[in-house]
């Protein structure tokens, strides 16, 4: 039977390397041209009093080039449409960072007069200091995913989940808490995912977000955030990234846009040493704890029964640095670095033990992985034979 090429949807992997890039042939190009103008010449005033009209009432991409670098720019619209593409969403806007990008999404709700906010723990250290200071005059409410429905008021613009979860990896049944949100957009961070685990957006979810700083990026030499919604909601946030200024810059675009080409076969090669890691930690008797989603993935959370401060100091291949997503393996200690910021008492209530490391697994050898981890795991104590879990040390800052 004869397919027709223009309507037969296209594997992720596929739409990793080409979305974005379709006009490029065209223009005679292979590699996307990085436009770095900040500003756009025009002799017709009348024309751009008429984009930014336009833009100023629908928040739409303005149709040629975009006045001022602020409005858009067209390599990181090829990011943009790319990410679009592989989470199944109409849209995507990028922003400087991941905390640039939600600080975008509450400052639009708020805007809209709700200002009140739904959110399960854990999230990412700064999202949950984000919602918990009240930085943007939002007001939030923590539940279990179980007590959603009852904490949505009228005024509530946003419920709020990571899944897999920062730092723990615990996961949260997307489709089901989308029911309980009624018609209160459900924001999922998907950073740990990627579109290539999860793609939220197909299990009721309205709105994902990424810092792209990590596997969006995939080299860790490029921080970014992104959201991925309907055109709608999409304009909004265009119009309040040009007003408050969180721009992504368009070499930032550019790397993106070079990181999603690659994104399937990291996320597949990294995720499978990852599971393999998590499997070996599971039966090691010095580890007490192994935290590894169901859906997978490259990151791996393990609780120790001593000093986890002697582990990080313990790596020689892998670098002990917050951060994730990277070609390159990290470790880092959650209550020292990236959940910092959180309260001592909000982060146990998320399950943020004292003694929880976090790993990204990278591309490198499973072997040469494990060994370093045996080595660093060496510092410390391990069950007995009997099962008797030893006496936990005081955990020394
Ligand atoms: C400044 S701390 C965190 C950076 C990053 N979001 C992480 O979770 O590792």
């Amino acid at each position: 039977m004869e397919t027709d090429a223009s309507t037969t949807p296209r594997a992720l992997a596929t739409e990793a390397v080409h979305a974005g890039r379709e006009d490029l042939a065209g223009l005679g190009l292979h590699a996307p041209p990085l436009d770095l103008s900040t500003t756009y010449p025009s002799y017709d005033s009348r024309g751009e009093a008429a984009r930014i009209d336009a833009f100023a009432a629908t928040g739409a991409r303005p149709e040629g080039p975009p006045v001022y670098a602020r409005l858009d720019n067209p390599t990181t619209g090829r990011f943009e449409t790319a990410l679009a593409r592989l989470e199944g969403a109409q849209s995507a806007v990028a922003f400087a960072s991941g905390m640039a990008a939600l600080t975008a999404v509450l400052l639009v709700r708020a805007a809209a007069g709700l200002r009140h906010v739904v959110a399960v723990r854990p999230l990412y250290g700064c999202s949950d200091h984000l919602l918990t200071a009240g930085l943007l005059g939002t007001e939030v409410t923590w539940v279990d995913p179980a007590g959603v429905a009852d904490a949505i008021r009228p005024d509530t613009g946003l419920v709020m989940v990571e899944t897999p979860a920062n730092p723990t990896l615990a996961e949260t049944d997307i489709r089901a808490l989308a029911h309980s949100c009624g018609s209160v957009p459900l924001l999922v961070d998907s950073t740990f995912a990627t579109p290539v685990l999860q793609r939220p957006l197909g299990l009721g979810a309205r709105i994902v977000l990424h810092s792209a700083t990590k596997y969006l990026g995939g080299h860790g030499d490029v921080m970014g955030g992104v959201v991925a919604c309907d055109e709608e909601f999409a304009g909004k946030l265009r119009q309040m990234r040009f007003a408050t200024g969180g721009i992504l810059h368009p070499m930032a675009g550019y790397l993106l846009l070079r990181g999603l080409s690659t994104l399937p076969v990291r996320m597949r090669a990294a995720s499978a040493t990852a599971a393999e890691l998590a499997r070996r930690l599971t039966v090691d008797p010095r580890v007490a704890r192994v935290h590894y989603p169901k859906l997978g993935g490259a990151m791996v959370a393990f609780e120790v029964y001593g000093d986890p401060h002697r582990l990080i100091a313990g790596v020689t291949l892998i670098t002990p640095a917050v951060s994730l997503g990277s070609v390159d393996s990290l470790i880092q200690h959650p209550a020292s670095i990236s959940h910092r910021i959180v309260a001592e008492g909000d982060r146990r209530a998320g399950g943020v033990s004292d003694r929880l490391l976090r790993m990204s697994v990278g591309l490198e050898d499973v072997e040469d992985l494990w060994r370093d981890l045996c080595e660093a795991l060496s510092t410390q104590p391990a069950r007995t034979e009997g099962g008797s879990v030893p006496v936990l040390r005081p955990v020394v800052r």
